[in-house]
């Protein structure tokens, strides 16, 4: 698979990465430069709990989504229709602000004889949500990361997000959402069958 899909934004290797207190201290500094006080008893641990949930945050780089969709299933009774996962809450960061993107992802795709543990499509979701993102970056690797791997007939993703920088800062408009669509093979090709994927999307309930 594309070393730019896997890896996208992962310019650090394990190796060559800042040390656990070279991250805290990086923190550390950024609580002085809002004006407050690191030294000060509520502070304390706190550099250790912002690295750690950046851990948890930013975990998608240590994560490969070729890994995580190679298993896969042909046992499905011939089953050969579209099978639409939807709703698929995710948090990622923006890579502009490194503020909270906020939103749910629906994946689709047309199977080639072979379809995915469904688990899987949202595992990928979380993998690239995990790392910092644009919206229309993350729609296209999570589509390109299914289409290279799985090998189906087409893959079709939307994503439907509010960014925090867009709400908590700057502009302020809290609500607005922003939609991006990726479409490749047969979703790309038959208008037919991309009307049918947002009926699906939007007729469910
Ligand atoms: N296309 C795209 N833009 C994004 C995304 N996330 C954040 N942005 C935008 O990135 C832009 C960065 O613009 P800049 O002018 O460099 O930064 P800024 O001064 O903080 O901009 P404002 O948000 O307008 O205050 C802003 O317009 C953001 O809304 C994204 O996922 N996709
Ligand atoms: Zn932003």
């Amino acid at each position: 698979m594309d070393a730019v899909v896997t890896r996208i934004g992962s310019a650090n290797t394990e190796a060559n990465r800042p040390s656990q207190k070279d991250a805290e201290d990086a923190v550390r500094t950024l609580l002085a430069w809002a004006g407050e006080d690191p030294t000060r008893e509520g502070l304390l641990d706190t550099p250790k709990r912002v690295a750690k949930a950046y851990k948890e945050l930013f975990g998608g780089y240590d994560e490969d989504p070729v890994e995580v969709l190679g298993r896969t299933f042909e046992e499905v009774a011939g089953y050969d229709d579209m099978v639409l996962v939807a709703d698929i809450p995710f948090f990622s960061h923006c890579e502009h602000h490194m503020v909270p993107i906020i939103g749910k992802a629906h994946v689709a795709y047309m199977p080639d004889g072979r379809v995915l543990g469904l688990s899987k499509v949202a595992r990928v979701v979380d993998i690239f949500a995990r790392r910092l993102q644009t919206q229309e970056s993350m729609t296209a690797q999570i589509a390109s990361a299914i289409d290279t791997t799985l090998a189906p007939k087409g893959v079709a993703v939307m994503i439907d997000a509010e960014h925090m920088c867009m709400s908590m800062r700057g502009i302020k408009k809290q609500g607005s959402t922003t939609l991006t669509t990726t479409f490749t093979g047969d979703f790309k090709t038959d208008a037919a069958l991309q009307a049918r994927f947002m009926t699906m999307l939007y007729g469910r309930k």
